[in-house]
């Protein structure tokens, strides 16, 4: 059985062609990029007089941070914070470090692409392997260390930035054990009911990837996807845009919002494991990336949850005789091998009673269209 985050992929090894046409060559959208006309059934940006829905902002310096974070989870699965504590530097910093990694050429790219069967590393989105179509994006995910492959993008050049990767993370993990708390604190879960998170619950053995993603300016942005709808499969992952918008995320009844980058905020989303530790109280949001004709966009995704091998399942305090477990245990590494192999039918293949009285469960995301 895998227990470490970086053999969660073992058994299900992905094989992807990590070749990648020179993006900025490009003056036609090649036919293997060609989606079709995305489904932009609604979409706001901030202060847009179109729509009244948009995705609600936490300022953590509020006393009033719980409640407001408790219903942004339960309403929408996902919300963005102000006040967060991390510095503009180390914003400036990680996407200056994502720049130079993707404007390196491919050849040099591909001395540190991930192995099938392997987390960190250089290339496409493991769920590419269930489009038909390519996406938009290139990614880099780093698990731990980036030294081994940063030796080998920038063999002079490497300490810099692996300095930023690691300070990135150290502050990402501190953010992300505070939010963790606001999210289950207004659940009424205190920090004696997770015993992992330790006698002081902080956390400390919680494990992460930090995800890269880079996506090019695009010649026919209507008829490309940047990167295919898809939840999380985390506790929650926080998510740093540049100032140029793609992020849009799914809500019933009103279809795809665009989450505008707002200056100095991070987007925090709800994670496919909340939604089972929450008994389906916080949905995990439906989210997608859309790219656009002019501009360059860099997101840097912090994918946050528990010890590879701890047992996460619904909370005994947020269960009752009507309430019964909507999900059976299962450990973060486990659930991702899951996610290789079955996407998005993973989360409803480890649960375990139908919904009840006809209710639409709020995570059936094989109900919206996810290419
Ligand atoms: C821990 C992880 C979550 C993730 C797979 C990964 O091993 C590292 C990359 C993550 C990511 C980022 C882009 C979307 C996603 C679905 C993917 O293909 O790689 C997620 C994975 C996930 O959350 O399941
Ligand atoms: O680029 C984005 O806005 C989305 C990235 C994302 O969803 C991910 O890395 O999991
Ligand atoms: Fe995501």
């Amino acid at each position: 059985m895998p227990l470490r985050l970086s053999d969660a992929f073992r058994a299900h090894p992905v094989h992807l062609c990590h070749k990648h046409p020179d993006f900025t060559s490009l003056q036609e959208l090649p036919d293997s990029y060609t989606w079709g006309q995305l489904d932009v059934e609604s979409s706001s940006s901030y202060g847009d007089s179109f729509s009244s829905e948009s995705v609600p902002v936490v300022d953590l310096s509020d006393p009033n941070a719980l409640t407001l974070v408790g219903h942004a989870c339960k309403t929408w699965g996902v919300f963005q914070v102000t006040n967060h504590s991390i510095s503009q530097n180390l914003l400036d910093d990680i996407e200056n470090t994502g720049r130079s990694l993707f404007s390196l050429p491919v050849q040099q790219k591909l001395k540190a692409a991930r192995s099938p069967d392997g987390v960190s590393g250089y290339g496409l989105a493991r769920i590419s392997s269930f489009f038909p179509k390519l996406m938009w994006s290139e990614g880099f995910t780093v698990v731990g260390s980036p030294l081994e492959q940063f030796r080998q993008l920038w063999p002079q050049d490497y300490g810099k930035f692996c300095d930023t990767i690691e300070e990135y993370e150290t502050e990402m993990k501190k953010l992300a054990g505070r939010l963790m708390w606001l999210m289950l604190g207004s659940l009424g879960i205190s920090k004696e009911d997770i015993k992992w998170a330790g006698p002081k619950g902080d956390l400390k053995g919680a494990s992460a990837a930090l995800q890269l993603n880079s996506y090019p300016a695009c010649p026919d942005p209507d008829r490309a996807m940047g990167l295919a709808a898809h939840t999380d499969s985390t506790l929650l992952t926080i998510l740093y845009q540049n100032n140029t918008s793609g992020l849009q995320v799914h809500r019933e009844g009103t279809g795809w919002v665009t989450v505008p980058p707002l200056p100095g905020a991070l987007v925090v989303n709800v994670g496919d494991l909340l939604h089972i530790l929450s008994n389906g109280s916080y949905p995990s949001v439906l989210h997608r990336a859309v790219v656009n004709r002019t501009r360059y966009r860099l997101s840097v995704a912090y994918l946050y949850g528990p010890p590879g091998s701890v047992q996460i399942s619904p909370l005994s305090k947020l269960l009752g005789p009507s309430r019964p477990p909507l999900y059976r245990p299962v450990t973060w590494t486990e659930y991702l091998g899951t996610k290789a192999k079955h996407f998005n039918k993973a989360l409803s293949s480890v649960r375990l009673c139908a919904p009840l009285n006809g209710l639409v469960d709020v995570n059936d995301h094989n109900r919206v269209q996810v290419g």
